[in-house]
């Protein structure tokens, strides 16, 4: 098991924005990090890459336990934030050359080359950040999530902004990625988690209501329909 999260929970104040939850994630499955806006779901994500610590609970990635092994699990982790910070004034390969040089990889140039291209970003890749649209800039997010070829990736709404001829690529390309990591990814698009993801949990007012394959989701609730299932359970 890739991610193992027991009893985790964080309070800001009096305000419980992720309430004491639990689940595992396992490679070569990608998991959907589903619920309404407020639920707790970013709150996660930052807690499993280590951005912010944990009231309570324990999360473990790789056998690591995220509060001893924080700096050996971010090697083996890439992760997109919601809003990627990119270097705005830095070319595409030099921010992807230097995001390399931090996980000290070897040959650099041939793995910003292969990253360049895995992510399409072929034709901008001359560009300097500032200058890219939404969606290229989501691109290059992803490429310096994935340049260290983690185990695990944790990617908090990849295609958000997306036009429908990105978002099928990038829904490919996470697909494929997901084929050998763990990969937890969070969304509002209920057409997006039908189409790359293997199970989904849904989680409402920092707990989770649903933990399931989708296809089990959808037996359970008795409607094939992911959005009616999405309302009920988070209304
Ligand atoms: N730093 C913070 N200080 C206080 N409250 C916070 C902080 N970060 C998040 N919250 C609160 O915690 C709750 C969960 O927020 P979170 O960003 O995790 O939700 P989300 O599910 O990612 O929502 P969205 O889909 O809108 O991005 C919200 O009520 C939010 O206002």
């Amino acid at each position: 098991m890739s991610i193992k999260v027991k009893g985790l929970s964080k309070h800001f104040g009096f305000q419980k924005a992720v309430d004491d939850i639990s689940f595992e994630a396992k490679p070569g499955k990608i998991l959907g990090f589903l619920g309404p806006n407020g639920a707790g779901k970013s709150t996660t994500m930052k807690m499993l890459t280590g951005y912010l610590a944990a009231t309570s609970g324990s999360i473990e990635i790789c056998n690591m336990d995220i509060l001893t092994d924080g700096l050996a699990i971010k090697k083996q982790m890439g992760y997109l934030p919601e809003n990627t910070p990119l270097y705005n004034d830095m070319y595409i390969r030099e921010f992807l050359s230097f995001v390399g040089q931090t996980y000290q990889l070897e040959n650099l140039e041939h793995k910003v080359e292969d990253v360049i291209k895995q992510v399409g970003l072929g034709p901008e890749q001359h560009k300097k950040i500032n200058m890219l649209s939404k969606g290229y800039k989501q691109r290059v997010g992803l490429a310096q999530a994935i340049i260290h070829n983690p185990q695990v990736l944790i990617l908090d709404e990849p295609t958000s902004g997306l036009d429908p001829n990105q978002l099928a690529d990038i829904r490919t390309l996470i697909k494929n990625l997901g084929k050998d990591k763990t990969v937890i990814l969070s969304t509002h698009i209920m057409q997006e988690v039908e189409a790359i993801c293997d199970e989904v949990i849904i989680i409402n007012k920092g707990k989770i209501v649903a933990n399931a394959t989708i296809e089990d989701l959808k037996a359970q609730n008795r409607t094939d329909s992911l959005e009616d299932i999405f309302r009920k359970l988070t209304n």
